[in-house]
């Protein structure tokens, strides 16, 4: 198998001496969407701050095309395409869309055809003031802005935070197409699961800090049962002492 985007080896996590994520082994391939799914706490969002050097790990490592990230600052992966969709929220309300593409990025330019390709709605609002714009408007105009960074792996953290299902159900897709277009990967955190599952390839849930289960996400996405009793830490034993439930091990003959 290729070497993958992104890999998280059994990374230990913790703001104090007591960690908050234990012993987490997770994988973005080429081209491929992860869900990191599990309920309020369980440190999906103090994963993605260690994958985007915000957070040093206990223990454990991240690496990004094959190298550990130890080394190299939170600026730095940015720069080489390990970006976390985060700042580009918030826009300048008295700054037109068009203008939000002539800001750099920490340095990086942004590349505003890759953001009108994937958003053609952004581009009739070129002219108009970020102020004026609706709250799914404005979460276009930040996801155009992180794809237009060309990120080779995309961390979205809650994407639909304070949005309308029908608009997390217009916006996740775009994240399909652009794995599936660029060969990019990309890692979400979305509390709307079975619209996350929908776009991606496989998906770990996360419970007090330890991977409960893991698995192809159509499947997860058809035993609504099991990803229940994982958010309930009914799944494969509550804490790290147990072995994760893997579906497509538990699945071999
Ligand atoms: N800056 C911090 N300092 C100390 N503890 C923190 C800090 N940030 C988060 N925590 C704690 O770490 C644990 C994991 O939090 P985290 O935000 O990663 O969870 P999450 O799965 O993203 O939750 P949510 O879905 O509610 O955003 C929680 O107990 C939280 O209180």
């Amino acid at each position: 198998m290729s070497t993958p985007l992104l890999e998280l080896d059994r990374l230990t996590l913790g703001y104090t001496s007591s960690p908050v994520v234990r012993d987490l082994s997770l994988q973005v391939g080429a081209g491929q969407v992860i869900s990191l799914l599990g309920p309020n706490g369980a440190g999906k969002s103090t994963t993605l701050r260690a994958c985007s050097r915000l957070l040093d790990p206990m223990s454990g490592r991240v690496l990004f095309r094959g190298v550990d990230t130890a080394d190299l600052s939170a600026v730095q992966v940015a720069r080489q395409g390990l970006v976390q969709m985060s700042d580009e929220r918030s826009v300048f309300r008295a700054l037109t869309v068009e203008e939000h593409f002539k800001l750099r990025h920490r340095g990086q330019r942004l590349d505003k055809t890759v953001a009108y390709d994937y958003f053609p709605a952004l581009a009739k609002l070129a002219k108009r003031r970020t102020g004026l714009l609706s709250g799914g408007e404005q979460q276009m105009l930040g996801l155009g802005r992180a794809l237009a960074r060309r990120p080779e792996v995309l961390m979205v953290d809650e994407l639909s935070l304070g949005l309308a299902p029908v608009i997390v159900q217009r916006l996740l897709p775009i994240l399909r197409r652009y794995a599936d277009e660029t060969s990019s990967g990309v890692l979400l955190i979305e509390q709307h699961v079975q619209m996350a599952l929908s776009i991606s390839d496989h998906a770990y849930v996360l419970v007090h800090g330890d991977l409960i289960l893991d698995g192809p996400a159509d499947q997860l996405a058809r035993d609504r049962h099991l990803l229940t009793a994982s958010y309930m830490g009914e799944s494969g034993g509550q804490h790290a002492a147990s072995e994760p439930t893997n579906l497509q091990d538990a699945n071999k003959p």
